[in-house]
């Protein structure tokens, strides 16, 4: 060829790459418009906006900027959905481009990096532990299967809770509702209770998951700015370094044990026994786990499974214990139903309208994860007309869907009504893009079944078996603590008074 020819060709191409470039960056389509967003400062971008509640604040900005929300952290792109339609888009249209999540240093520290199921890549891995925990845990034959564990772990705690409350001892709620909820997962994952009574191990367990979730939640400057990553300035590091190793004692020893108690259970293996069965055997997809992701899948579910659960309990006590009409009511809907002869069993809960309607009313108002956890776009993609660059962190603000004033009456007040009539009735607290508390999407809770099981079993065996009261002096506040999970920012304590027969709490 004309090398005169080739030289003009090059010059062309290289004209009309340029005027394109040019052309897009001065006159961008829609297509190429980043969702509106608050501009923030040099460097840190919006990261000072967020504040001690970052829930809050986002809920704040979304209102000003709409609920597809751009916010430029340190060096990230952050979006923000902050209402049902605006979760619709991400969770349903574009699920599949946001199906990983971000790899921070909590990940790193406190789920063994991507090892786990919680943060691993949407993958064959990701694939086969989901898979694991559906079959022999979380899905609805499984969470049939083991519902004689529940029951006998709920006796545990009620012998407990009635002992102290013959002593006229005020109950730490979450505290118990934690380490039975440990139990009953240690049980089916490990087939032992991990802990014995709220000793002092199970004490320091929930004060170890409690940090989890607090340092979790908290938005790392160092994963935003990773030039500040090494100065660790807000302690984070530090602190989470602490916490991975005792978690790790803790794990190694659980697993070990586990590991020389194996012949015992020939024949009726339990989850671990199933997930370490493929540290041996290779998958078809060529996925082989080892000892870190069966530790990290025991964190998990260990994790996961305890405080977001208990931590929803205890908001419901605190709402009812401000609300004494609603509290009453839901007395009487399970004297009516169950009597007071025997205590609730999980087959009276689809009798209990007014009770599951309390629970949902508890999911919208407090969530306990009130950002979900984050997502990463794995492709440049459009939503709603915007462009999100590949890489974007995803927040879902499940906290703002639950209070948007454009879906629910008076969002502030706790009122289950809303879920006793008319569409509200029909709502579950999984599965609808008006509560979200579970996530959605190929992502969603594992565990949504057995959280809202647990949720409705025990906060309505705790309402039934007793009658609740705040110890003398004591002034209930509704305060919040943000983290990974929105626990209360001061615990729950309540003088228990037994409204049962003897027989109903052995
Ligand atoms: C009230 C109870 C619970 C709440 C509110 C809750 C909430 C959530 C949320 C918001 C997510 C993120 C979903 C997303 O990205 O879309 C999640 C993930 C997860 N949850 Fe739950 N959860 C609860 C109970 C449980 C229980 C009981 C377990 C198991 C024992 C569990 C295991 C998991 C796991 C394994 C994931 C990660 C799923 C994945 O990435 O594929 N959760 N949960």
């Amino acid at each position: 060829m004309d090398i005169s020819l080739v030289k003009e060709l090059l010059f062309f191409s290289f004209l009309f790459f340029l005027l394109h470039y040019l052309f897009s960056y001065l006159f961008p389509t829609k297509s190429r418009v980043l969702p509106p967003g608050p501009s923030g400062y040099p460097i840190v971008g919006c990261l000072p906006l967020l504040g001690a509640n970052p829930h809050d604040s986002l809920a704040r900005l979304a209102r000003k900027y709409g609920p597809i929300m751009h916010l430029k952290m340190g060096s990230h792109h952050v979006i923000v959905a902050s209402t049902t339609c605006a979760a619709r888009v991400f969770f349903k249209t574009l699920d599949l481009y946001f199906s990983d999540r971000p790899i921070d240093h909590a990940a790193v520290r406190l789920a063994y990096g991507d090892q786990d199921l919680v943060f691993t890549q949407y993958s064959p891995r990701w694939k086969l532990l989901r898979k694991i925990c559906n079959v022999h845990m979380l899905g609805p034959k499984a969470l049939e299967s083991w519902s004689e564990v529940r029951r006998s772990e709920m006796t545990h705690m009620l012998r407990a809770m009635h002992s102290s409350s013959q002593k006229g001892e005020p109950v730490k709620v979450v505290e118990m509702l934690s380490v039975m909820m440990a139990n009953i997962i240690g049980q089916v994952v490990v087939s032992r209770r991990v802990f014995d009574g709220a000793n002092a191990e199970a004490v320091e367990f929930k004060a170890m998951v409690v940090e989890l979730f607090h340092e979790g939640g908290k938005f790392n400057i160092g994963d935003y700015i990773p030039l500040l990553a090494r100065l660790d300035v807000q302690g984070m590091e530090k602190r989470m370094k602490a916490l991975q190793n005792r978690f790790d004692e803790m794990l190694t020893r659980i697993v070990r044990e586990h590991e020389m108690s194996a012949p015992e259970r020939k024949g009726s293996p339990d989850l671990l026994d199933v997930a370490r069965a493929h540290m041996h055997e290779e998958t078809r997809d060529g996925v082989r786990l080892n000892h870190v992701n069966i530790k990290a899948l025991l964190l998990n579910l260990l994790a996961a499974g305890t405080d977001t659960t208990s931590i929803t309990i205890e908001w419901a006590i605190a709402e009812l214990l401000q609300n004494p009409s609603i509290l009453k009511q839901a007395q009487a809907e399970m004297d009516h139903v169950i009597g007071r002869e025997r205590r609730l069993e999980e087959s009276d809960i689809p009798n209990l309208p007014y009770l599951r309607a309390i629970c949902k009313e508890t999911f919208r108002k407090h969530p306990s994860t009130p950002l979900s956890l984050p997502r990463l776009c794995t492709q440049d993609c459009e939503a709603d007309g915007y462009f999100i660059p590949k890489n974007s962190r995803l927040l879902l603000n499940v906290w703002a869907i639950g209070r948007d004033p454009d879906v629910w009456k008076k969002p502030l007040e706790f009122d289950p009504e809303r879920f006793m009539s008319g569409k509200g009735a029909t709502m579950e607290a999984n599965g609808q893009f008006e509560l979200l508390v579970f996530g959605a999407g190929r992502r969603m809770c594992a565990g949504d079944r057995m959280g809202v099981l647990m949720v409705e079993y025990a906060l309505g065996t705790l309402l039934h078996c007793f009658d609740l009261e705040l110890p003398k002096g004591v002034v209930l506040d509704l305060d919040e603590a943000f983290g990974l999970a929105l626990p209360k920012a001061v615990p729950v304590s309540a003088v228990l008074k037994p409204r049962l027969a003897e027989q109903a709490y052995l």
